[in-house]
């Protein structure tokens, strides 16, 4: 499948978009209302190819959940309350489905294989399985320490864990662990990333606590969690797109509202202001835990950055985009201590490089990075973009696609669905749907 993709209009992206429901809470709110007692009500769910295997899963592990567009509703089973599958748990695409489920699964009493597509059982689950040892359980890999996996429920008992890779999916899953495990767990991160999982588990009656260096996590076991309503912020990821398009088009001038702000996710709003970006932010109410706002975000002429190992977590989906606005801006940025881009739905620095070239970019890789010269104008090479299969390289291309002189296609688009499938419709909403000639 390829699709056209349209330059910018003459006067730039205009307009007020809500963009779709945020991934990472999303999965976590089907996960957690799942193992609740009670029912979950979800607004504003995402409705994309990820969070929908999330669905499917537990719908094989027969939890009720009805959607009716954005609107969920799931009927907790209790902690322990799976059934065993009748079938392998498929994961599609999804990093998060198959590690967050590996901690949810350790402490049930059944025995569940996993399997994902072509992508996803290339990626890495050594990172989770081994830690998960540590509380008694039990996920045999392939040999390659990848999907298929088996996951046989085992009783869990409580552990001390120090962390060796900066990841929310495998923290997470240490979490999920802890909760079956009896007594008080400690989970010790290498650098702070997302922590939806805390949060929500709050929430619903968890005892998880975070210590002052915000690396130290304790869990107590067993806790008595109660399902409850969960309005899901915009994702700050997926709103990060038409943030970086405003950024890069001249006379742009774009507004999103309630998008989450939580701190661990702000990073592209912190990059984008350093590199000279006219960025302004309003916070709504917090309520829920989850802080969320309305971003203004207005075409200012951007400066070079550098971005190093502690700076990657809070913006490691949205590099590839950081790569492409520095592409535009004046001077050489560098990126480093990003080598997990290398094992994300795609080798994200070997495509994000492939794909800036094709712009006219100059770009180097690095083993855990990037260099790239910044220029006023690219130089198109070839219109044939491609997203190889991953939906932010997809999205990445089709915002870069804004500022080249021609008309580019893009093979591969379908994989935009993984987190977001209103992309195209909401991008003509902020273009207006022009064509320039
Ligand atoms: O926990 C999550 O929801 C996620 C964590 C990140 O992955 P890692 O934990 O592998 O860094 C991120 O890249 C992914 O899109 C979602
Ligand atoms: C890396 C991503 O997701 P996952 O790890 O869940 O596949 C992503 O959405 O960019």
């Amino acid at each position: 499948m390829m699709k056209i993709l349209q330059k910018a209009p003459k006067n730039g992206l205009h307009g007020n978009l809500t963009v779709p429901g945020d991934k990472s809470i999303s999965h976590r709110a089907l996960m957690i209302g799942a193992i609740s007692e009670g029912k979950t009500v979800i607004e504003h769910f995402l409705c994309g190819e990820d969070c929908l295997s999330t669905m499917k899963a537990l719908q094989d592990l027969g939890v009720k959940i009805v959607r009716n567009g954005s609107h969920v509703e799931v009927e907790g089973v209790g902690q322990t309350g799976f059934k065993q599958p009748e079938k392998p748990l498929d994961m599609g695409n999804s990093g998060t489905t198959t590690r967050l489920m590996m901690g949810l699964l350790a402490g049930q009493n059944l025995d569940a294989k996993m399997e994902g597509d072509s992508s996803l059982s290339k990626r890495p689950m050594k990172r989770v399985s081994e830690p998960l040892k540590k509380f008694g359980a039990k996920v045999e890999l392939s040999d390659q320490g990848t999907l298929p996996a088996v996951v046989h429920g085992k009783k869990l008992h409580e552990a001390t864990i120090k962390m060796d890779v900066a990841s929310a999916q495998v923290k997470s899953a240490l979490i999920f662990a802890a909760l079956y495990a009896d007594g008080t767990s400690t989970i010790v991160e290498k650098l702070p990333t997302r922590d939806h999982t805390e949060i929500m588990l709050r929430a619903f009656g968890a005892d998880v606590k975070t210590a002052e260096d915000g690396v130290t996590i304790s869990v107590s076991g067993k806790p008595r969690l109660k399902g409850r309503k969960v309005v899901v912020p915009s994702d700050i990821s997926s709103a990060a797109f038409f943030i970086a398009a405003a950024a890069l088009i001249p006379g742009s001038e774009t507004t999103f509202e309630n998008v989450s702000l939580n701190p661990t996710r702000t990073g592209i709003l912190h990059v984008l202001c350093k590199m000279g970006g006219n960025v302004s932010i309003v916070p709504d109410p917090n309520e829920s835990g989850e802080q969320s706002g309305t971003i203004r975000v207005k075409y200012a002429p951007l400066r070079a950055i550098e971005l190093a190992e502690e700076d990657v977590p809070s913006i490691i989906d949205e590099l590839p985009l950081v790569a492409m606005l520095a592409a535009s801006a004046d001077g050489t940025s560098k990126i480093t201590g990003a080598a997990e881009l290398r094992v994300k739905e795609t080798d994200r620095i070997a495509v994000t490089v492939q794909e800036l070239r094709k712009f006219g970019v100059e770009i180097e890789e690095l083993e855990d990075g990037m260099i790239i010269k910044g220029r006023e104008n690219w130089n198109v090479q070839t219109q044939k973009l491609d997203s190889h299969g991953d939906h932010r390289i997809g999205m990445m291309d089709a915002i870069a696609a804004l500022k080249a002189d021609c008309e580019m296609e893009l093979e591969n688009e379908a994989a935009i669905d993984i987190s977001y499938p209103t992309f195209f419709s909401d991008l003509e909403k902020i273009t207006g749907g022009v064509k320039n000639d």
